[in-house]
């Protein structure tokens, strides 16, 4: 098991993987540590009923390399970590659960920053910020960047207007027709934020609760979850699940350009990357315009300050989209592969310039 294990390790170049259990809160974590070329490991903290261990540690692995892209190509001064915690968080997240995986990070001695993710809130850091510093996503109040996703959804709003500049002449989003797949936090305030601007927007939810809610606060049209990927428009901005876009759904799609929040949007990158080109549609990267509350995120170690930080996160993801765009054009590569030559060239950047310092 241990050798194997190693080998995974090795395959994927992960500097650590922590495991942590409290016998008193029956606290079970597993921190992985990705890369930290350009600083600490910095990532989510996901809270989950995983059915196994091998799960468990699958998505661990896989969720904090991801993070050491998108922050590296996000411009921010962290590498890419994850936590998860193997319970349901409606039933078994308590104070001393929390408190348990602040200690843990502590014991890391800086070298990993939990945030958010599925199944914690902003409400959950303020107890494990009573036992680490290392720990971000607070609430305003004390100190930290406030609500993850409408920083998110700010940045996906700025990176699709670049990327609708690159692609269309123009970053106005007025007359635009765009689908949106998913009306909860982010694509909630992406509509709104579009509605504003004088985009017609189509939205479909499997949650009739959200759903009615964007039909009768943003007058939006709506179609159900089958029928979003058939729909004639500009762009579409998928804002729910994973892995939508794959041998089924491409050759459905009538748009010109894809650009949303939801991670992993590729069920395998490579090959469904080539299949958008093969179609004319630009598929401006998932990390790349996702990468907003990361961002807002850090501005708690220099001292938050909302308006300096939201304007880092529409600036740093208008410039990453465009060279990404760019990028594509002029290498004739896919955007994924763009994306990726931009994490790993900062990655590059940061290791060089520590072995310049050593050389010295
Ligand atoms: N919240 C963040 O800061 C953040 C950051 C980066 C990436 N993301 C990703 O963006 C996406 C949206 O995040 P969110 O915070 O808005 O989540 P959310 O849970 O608030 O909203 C997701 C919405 O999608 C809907 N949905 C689920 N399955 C669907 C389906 N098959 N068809 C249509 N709708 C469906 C849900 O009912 C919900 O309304 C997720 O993939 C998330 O991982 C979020």
């Amino acid at each position: 098991m241990s050798k194997v294990f190693f080998e995974v390790l090795q395959k994927e170049e992960f500097e650590q993987v922590v495991y942590g259990y409290d016998k008193f809160s029956g606290l079970k974590a597993i921190i992985a540590i990705h890369n930290t070329a350009l600083g600490p490991a910095f990532g989510g903290t996901r809270m989950y009923p995983y059915a196994s261990e091998d799960d468990a540690i699958y998505d661990v692995l896989r969720l904090s390399k991801a993070m050491t892209y998108k922050n590296a190509a996000g411009g921010i001064n962290f590498g890419g970590g994850k936590a998860i915690i193997i319970g349901d968080a409606k039933k078994d997240k308590t104070e001393d659960l929390l408190r348990a995986y602040g200690r843990l990070i502590e014991g890391l001695g800086g070298r990993f920053i939990g945030g958010v993710d599925i199944g914690t809130d902003e409400d959950d850091m303020v107890i494990v910020h009573q036992e680490t510093n290392n720990c971000t996503a607070l609430p305003e109040a004390y100190g930290g960047g406030g609500s993850t996703s409408m920083a998110t959804a700010h940045g996906v709003y700025n990176g699709i207007k670049a990327a609708a500049d690159e692609v269309f002449g123009s970053p106005s989003l007025n007359g635009k027709t765009v689908s949106i797949q998913g009306v909860g936090h982010i694509g909630f305030a992406l509509a709104q934020s579009l509605k504003n601007e004088g985009a017609k927007v189509i939205v479909c939810d499997v949650d009739p609760t959200n759903l009615k809610k964007a039909q009768d606060e943003l007058n939006v049209e709506v179609v159900s979850p089958e029928e979003i990927y058939d729909q004639e428009v500009d762009i579409f901005a998928p804002c729910a699940m994973g892995a939508i876009l794959n041998d089924n759904t491409i050759p459905r799609l009538k748009c010109k350009m894809i650009a949303g929040s939801a991670n992993n949007q590729l069920k395998d990158e490579d090959k469904h990357s080539k299949m958008l080109v093969e179609r004319n549609i630009v598929f401006a990267v998932d990390y790349i315009l996702s990468v907003g509350g990361c961002i807002n995120n850090s501005h708690q170690f220099i001292g938050y300050n909302r308006e300096r930080a939201y304007a880092q996160v529409a600036g740093n993801i208008t410039t990453n989209i465009r060279k990404v765009l760019r990028m594509s054009q002029e290498k004739n590569i896919t955007t994924v592969e763009a994306a990726r030559q931009l994490a790993e060239q900062r990655i590059q950047s940061a290791i060089n310039r520590k072995s310049w310092f050593l050389n010295k």
